[in-house]
């Protein structure tokens, strides 16, 4: 059977490899990730001692390890917490910690029995997994694909209910006199789960970082940098997702295209920067009248579209209009520029059209309406 000793150094073993991945995640900047780095340092130090039981005197393969793991179990809740940019509750870790250790030397130097110190050990160590579970069950919300969280948590839980079960199971036979260290199914079983709750909670955070930095890349890929508005690229997409539900469901889809009239002049009256706080507040005050199942994209330079779900001609008529007017209202923000106008084309989508067919009518349409004037809004011909 695995020795116990054998057991601890896989696990040592298994949290420097963590190490050496947690490293390559450090420049993501993601809160949480340098605190499981230092969970893990701890952690390989934590159980060398314990490794070294029988060989080093008690105060380090007792004590000093102990204390080195819960630690590592905190600072690791810790790293979860600042994930989710919540506050750590440093004070109550640090009494819970406290009072392990009492529980550990205790029943170390006082009453020898090596039970209660289990018990002392995986009340700690259950009670921190449980609030790992619980805050990443919370959270999750922010997740892109709930895989990673839920993984996470349920690890977290399971960890929780295994280490509270040990105590519990070492305080129902406190007479017992069996150390960790010796070679018992459940001693192997309870030490397999107690040094694996760190490799699994690091890759379970490492889950996360990775979920959250493609969160971020598709919404860096997705939002234009300057306006916050959709991308083109997003537009796209989402275009090509709604052309095929209204295949299905025949459901009016509309199209506004949007140019702010006359920006040249406005660069090179008031300089670039002045025409860059256009950009923004337009896609302000649009964002204010457009719903949320509605994408309203740039389309690059100065030339903005709103693809509107559930909208006929009609509808769509009266959003252009609405948008066109609010855009009208003098700036709100102290600015050089006071105002603005926008031109509109508006198309609803025909039957089998392609989308970019309906882009290609707005356009057309917003063409006749910088012809005609500018801040004005046209409908396309139909097809
Ligand atoms: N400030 C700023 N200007 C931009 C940006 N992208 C494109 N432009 C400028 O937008 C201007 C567009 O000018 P035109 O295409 O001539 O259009 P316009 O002056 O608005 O004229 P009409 O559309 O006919 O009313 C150009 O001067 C571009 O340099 C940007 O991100 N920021």
């Amino acid at each position: 059977m695995l020795s116990p000793v054998t057991l601890l150094l896989i696990t040592a073993a298994l949290s420097v490899i963590m190490l050496l991945v947690l490293g390559s995640l450090m420049r993501s900047g993601i809160p949480g990730v340098r605190s499981w780095f230092a969970a893990n340092v701890l952690a390989v130090l934590a159980l060398l001692l314990y490794a070294g039981r029988g060989v080093l005197p008690p105060l380090l393969s007792v004590e000093a390890a102990n204390g080195l793991l819960a630690m590592c179990i905190a600072v690791i809740y810790a790293g979860f917490q600042q994930f989710f940019q919540r506050p750590v509750p440093v004070r109550m870790l640090a009494v819970g910690w406290i009072c392990t250790m009492a529980g550990v030397a205790g029943f170390h130097y006082l009453v020898d029995a090596i039970a209660m110190r289990t018990v002392a050990v995986s009340l700690f160590h259950g009670a921190v997994c449980a609030a790992i579970g619980v805050t990443i069950l919370r959270c999750q919300a922010q997740a892109g694909s709930r895989y990673s969280y839920f993984f996470t948590a349920g690890v977290a839980l399971l960890l929780a209910a295994s280490h509270l079960g040990r105590g519990l199971m070492y305080a129902l036979q406190s007479d017992m006199q069996t150390a960790d260290y010796q070679t018992t199914a459940w001693n192997l079983f309870f030490l397999a789960v107690g040094t694996l709750v760190l490799p699994l909670l690091t890759m379970g955070g490492m889950m996360m970082v990775h979920d959250r930095m493609v969160v971020r890349a598709e919404e860096q890929a997705n939002r234009d940098y300057l306006t916050g508005a959709w991308s083109r690229r997003a537009l796209f997409q989402v275009a090509d997702r709604e052309l095929r539900r209204v295949a299905r469901h025949r459901d009016p889809v509309s199209l506004l295209i949007l140019d702010v009239d006359h920006f040249k002049q406005i660069n090179d009256s008031h300089g670039h920067a002045e025409g860059d706080r256009v950009l923004v507040d337009l896609v302000l005050r649009a964002s204010a009248i457009v719903r949320e199942i509605d994408c309203f994209a740039r389309l690059g330079g100065e030339e903005f579209a709103l693809l509107l779900t559930h909208s006929d001609a009609a509808a769509a008529l009266q959003v252009a209009d609405r948008l066109r007017q609010v855009l009208e209202q003098p700036v709100p923000t102290a600015a050089a520029i006071t105002g603005y106008t926008v031109s509109v084309g508006v198309a609803t989508l025909q039957a089998g059209e392609q989308f970019s067919a309906l882009l290609a009518r707005a356009d057309a349409a917003l063409y006749q309406a910088k012809h005609a004037g500018r801040n004005r809004v046209r409908v396309a011909e139909l097809a």
